[in-house]
């Protein structure tokens, strides 16, 4: 009874969870090798071999084998899909630097001599100085002279044995030359949309978060994400919250298994596919999730995946700072409260709000120069040694879910800058890059929603406004 009770539930798992993969399956060699052998095509010595057994030793010989046969299948397939993974991104910084070579050889063409220049580029930025390769048109008319700030005014101690000054290399102070000098390097890192690419290639980006009260907040994330290019966005979430963000979206894929005793072995199952992870919208405060949320992270800073912290995620970085400290794949991206959690967390000292700047850089440096974003009326972006601030016109409305689409955005850009060769970021940090791509991004969105929709705009009015959003940042 019980051995068919176990074949039923084998069957019928089967459809499911090659569906739940999610990537192409084709039949795997070992498919094709070995098929199922039946009755007629055995040779006779196995037949007389079990003429003796019983029909259920019979039947648990059966299900050994099947299961020993879909253990190995699910293996090679992973396998398969990993080199395929891997010569796809080589192909794709193939094609990238084909394009660079070409930027340059046509740049060459058009202008022999450099021309003279009204207003002088940025002279402390090694990396900006080297001119980028123009695969596309430069961002904007031209009618906004470079101005870059140098933020070496502070001399206050940074951290241990660190006077500001050491690591303050240069500010960007937006507007003006932030576009003019990061969106050319987050242009290098977009893909190019080609016939030749299989789904996934683009991003597979996973959210951790989705509980009873907030199923807004990964929705959000997630088909943001999509929007800006991702090919596949899955959201692992608790039981309850997973039909219900189900219902907004057939584009997700939904995991109810964030609640589950084995959360963390079924997650950790998927981290092979995923190219980034954003942990904490809608994640909620509860023990047992922040611990789940805890050890994925940990799990996935071992293969190097970029993990954005937002939301409840930071609440458990204030708890435990240590979770991401120091990890260079790592981006944290607070309101003003969650910043002055973590400043107050790491500094134990209350924050001196009268120069955010100067506190992000401080809190960037204590977290180990990872990616710090202050959201606010001006963006602060900055690893501790170099900052950008984004002040890209937005509007004055401020519904809930805004950051929502920020982190889901910046999954997507932070793979795509990972994935790039080093010099289509020119040297730069390519976490800063693709969070200058992630708030240029929300702004712009929320500024095209507010022309529409003014005081009555909401998240998901803003997500409409990715696609034009992203060509005219991105794209003109
Ligand atoms: N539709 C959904 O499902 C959505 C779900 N969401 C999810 O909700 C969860 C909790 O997130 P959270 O941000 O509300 O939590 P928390 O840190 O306790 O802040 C609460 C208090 O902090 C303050 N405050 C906030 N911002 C501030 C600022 N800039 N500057 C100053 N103060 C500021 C403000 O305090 P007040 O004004 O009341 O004094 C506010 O009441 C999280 O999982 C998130 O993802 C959201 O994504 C929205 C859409
Ligand atoms: N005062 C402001 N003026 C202009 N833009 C702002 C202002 N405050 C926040 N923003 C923008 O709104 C976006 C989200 O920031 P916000 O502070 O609302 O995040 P959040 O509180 O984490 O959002 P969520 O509601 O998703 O939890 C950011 O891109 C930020 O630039």
């Amino acid at each position: 009874m019980n051995l068919l009770k176990r074949a039923t539930f084998i069957f019928s798992e089967r459809p499911l969870s090659l569906a739940l993969g999610s990537f192409p399956t084709k039949q795997s060699s070992l498919t094709k090798t070995n098929p199922p052998a039946t009755l007629s095509s055995r040779p006779r010595r196995s037949k007389k071999r079990f003429a003796n057994m019983s029909l259920e030793k019979l039947m648990e010989k059966f299900l050994e084998q099947s299961m020993e046969a879909e253990d190995n299948f699910y293996r090679l397939e992973e396998q398969r899909l990993q080199a395929e993974d891997k010569r796809r991104e080589e192909e794709h910084s193939r094609e990238l630097q084909m394009l660079q070579m070409l930027g340059q050889i046509f740049a060459g063409i058009r202008a022999p001599s450099p021309a003279p220049q009204a207003t002088p580029q940025p002279s402390c930025t090694p990396q900006t100085k080297t001119a980028v390769p123009p695969t596309r048109p430069p961002f904007g008319n031209g009618n906004h002279p470079p101005a870059l700030t140098e933020f070496a005014s502070h001399s206050q101690p940074a951290g241990p044995g660190l006077l500001m000054e050491e690591v303050i290399e240069r500010s960007f102070s937006l507007g003006t030359a932030a576009m003019d000098n990061v969106i050319p390097l987050l242009r290098n890192t977009i893909p190019p949309l080609t016939s030749k690419k299989h789904k996934g290639q683009d991003g597979r980006i996973g959210i951790i978060g989705g509980c009873q009260e907030y199923t807004g907040a990964p929705f959000f994330a997630a088909i943001s994400a999509l929007k800006v290019g991702a090919d596949l966005s899955h959201v692992f979430c608790t039981k309850d919250a997973a039909p219900v963000i189900k219902s907004y979206s057939p584009e997700l894929i939904v995991h109810p298994v964030l609640d589950s005793p084995n959360a963390v072995e079924e997650i950790e199952k998927w981290l092979p596919r995923l190219h980034s992870l954003v942990v904490g919208p809608g994640l909620g405060r509860e023990d047992m999730l922040l611990k789940n949320a805890k050890e994925i992270i940990e799990r996935s800073k071992l293969r190097g995946i970029p993990i954005i912290i937002d939301a409840d995620g930071l609440w458990l970085v204030a708890k435990e700072p240590s979770v991401i400290q120091g990890y260079q794949r790592g981006i944290l991206t607070p309101n003003f409260m969650e910043f002055t959690r973590l400043y107050e967390a790491m500094h134990h000292e209350p924050l001196d709000s009268t120069d955010h700047k100067r506190s992000a850089q401080q809190l960037a440096i204590a977290m180990g120069h990872l990616t710090l974003v202050l959201k606010g009326e001006e963006d602060i972006i900055t690893d501790g040694k170099n900052m950008l601030t984004c002040s890209q016109e937005g509007s004055g409305r401020r519904c809930g879910g805004q950051g929502d689409l920020l982190s889901g955005s910046l999954g997507v850009f932070a793979h795509w800058a990972f994935s790039s060769p080093p010099d289509a970021t020119k040297g730069m940090n390519p976490s800063l890059v693709a969070a200058f791509g992630a708030t240029s991004l929300t702004r712009q969105c929320n500024r095209q929603a507010f022309h529409k929709h003014s005081r009555s705009t909401t998240t998901s009015d803003m997500i409409q406004e990715i696609s034009s959003a992203f060509k005219k940042l991105f794209e003109s």
